[in-house]
């Protein structure tokens, strides 16, 4: 077993042990969200035909060439059509066809005029300008190329991936299913918000935070609820998990007191631990732990803790099981807009909220960072990285930070802005 590991070690040593579960067809719909399982082809161009841009007239460039405003070319119109219709007569020369957005270009027509341009009388239109070849005339597979991987296995479906798929026929779309994750909690003084508040006693606030969590991320929670502090009834709790889902996840009884059982219960469960403990603060005392290529993990007992160790570890593993490409948080780097006058001797993550001020990333903390202060989550979006031996974090001093919850997916996927200058305090403004 290793002990106090640093947070990258613990984060590649588990990483490096899933395996992606199972695929499944979803419909168009339901796939928003999820990961893809295969590489998607463009099985045919996108427009599948050339199509005309405006409502207007089809013709053949070269009529129009002697055309100018005191010399009008005429064209006989020999036929009308529109958007999802194909014209029945080819334009020959000194014709043309009066087209709507979106119609398919007639046969033998080379360009296109809008309406308002021309003048109609009769059967005949009048132009007043030379036309060049190809104007308006939307290319069959101007969008996509027929051939063309347009998404990758492991990348994520974002709405327009959905629009693009529904573009190539697709209605039902290969993803990986989801992962199912296992929660329970640890704690005698634990009652579940159902229930009646008693002396000496609390809520389980944090198997619910991290369940949400999971759903956030498409996963599937399955609710162990709240275990005795004992070692059998949580070893009897972890071997239920390890049957019905791909992760446990813990919180609580994982520190140094009488009553933190949870390493006894997972050795109970016939579980090799991994590691004890990462250098980190909050959420140091994590530990975990694999039977049969199962992780069981559990977390501190301080909601807010166990949040954050959650969207430092467990949140890429669930990515990954569901077979995300990149599953680590997205770094960022920014300048702090706040003060954080403790001295972090351990590595820190302070909880803030990221906002784009005149163009510079802006860090502020979200209220008091203790372990147990759960109402600094709201809003968090980084948990912004404090290096171990750091003094006093000062306002307008250059940090990074992890970008976690919802924004995380597709934010700052290219490589971080790095500033040549400090922006001057004078320079920022906060509210
Ligand atoms: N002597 C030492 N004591 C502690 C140490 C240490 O190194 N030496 N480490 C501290 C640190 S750091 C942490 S973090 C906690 C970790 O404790 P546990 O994971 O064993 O958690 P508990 O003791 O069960 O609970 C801690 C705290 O959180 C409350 N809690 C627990 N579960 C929930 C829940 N599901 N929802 C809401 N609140 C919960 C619990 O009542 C405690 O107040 O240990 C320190 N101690
Ligand atoms: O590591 Mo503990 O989570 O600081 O309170």
């Amino acid at each position: 077993m290793k002990n106090n590991i640093q947070l990258e070690e613990a984060q590649s040593l588990l990483l490096n042990r899933i395996i992606p579960v199972g695929k499944c067809l979803v419909s168009l719909l339901e796939s928003s969200g999820r990961v893809l399982s295969q590489d998607i082809k463009a099985s045919t161009n996108i427009p599948p035909f050339s199509k005309s841009a405006l409502d207007g007239y089809a013709l053949i460039a070269s009529d129009t060439r002697q055309a100018d405003s005191s010399a009008p070319v005429q064209l006989r119109v020999i036929e009308e059509t529109r958007a999802g219709f194909i014209a029945q007569e080819k334009v020959v020369s000194g014709t043309t066809i009066k087209v709507m957005t979106g119609s398919p270009i007639p046969n033998g027509a080379n360009t296109l005029i809008k309406h308002e341009e021309v003048v109609r009388n009769g059967d005949y239109v009048s132009i007043f300008r030379t036309i060049k070849a190809q104007d308006n005339v939307i290319k069959a597979g101007e969008d996509i190329e027929q051939g063309k991987v347009v998404a990758q296995k492991g990348s994520l479906i974002t709405p327009p991936l959905v629009a693009l798929l529904a573009g190539l026929g697709i209605s039902q779309v290969p993803v990986y299913a989801k992962a199912k994750i296992a929660f329970m909690s640890t704690g005698d003084e634990l009652l579940d918000p159902s229930e009646t508040l008693q002396p000496g006693k609390i809520y389980n606030s944090s198997l619910y935070g991290l369940m949400a969590r999971c759903c956030e991320m498409g996963g599937h929670p399955l609710d162990l609820g709240i275990v005795p502090d004992e070692i059998a009834a949580t070893t009897a709790r972890i071997s239920r998990g390890l049957e019905e889902a791909d992760i446990v996840v813990s919180t609580g009884g994982v520190s140094v007191g009488d009553y933190d059982v949870m390493k006894d219960a997972m050795v109970g469960a016939g579980a090799e631990i991994i590691f004890w403990k990462v250098a980190m603060k909050p959420g140091s005392p994590i530990i975990a732990a694999v039977k049969d290529k199962k992780l069981i993990i559990g977390l501190s007992g301080n909601p807010a803790a166990a949040m954050v160790t959650f969207d430092m570890i467990l949140t890429p593993l669930i990515k990954r099981l569901m077979g995300k490409n990149n599953p680590l948080p997205d770094k960022i780097q920014g300048v702090f807009a706040d003060n954080f006058l403790k001295a972090s001797p351990q590595r820190r993550f302070l909880r803030a909220k990221l906002e784009r001020k005149d163009g510079v990333d802006c860090l502020k903390l979200t209220g008091a960072q203790a372990s147990g202060i759960l109402m600094s989550m709201i809003g968090c979006n980084v948990l912004v990285d404090i290096p171990a031996g750091s003094g006093p974090v000062i306002f307008g001093q250059r940090v990074s930070g992890h970008i976690v919850g919802n924004i995380s997916d597709g934010y700052h996927q290219e490589p971080v802005e790095v500033y040549e200058e400090e922006p001057k305090r004078e320079e920022l403004s906060f509210s």
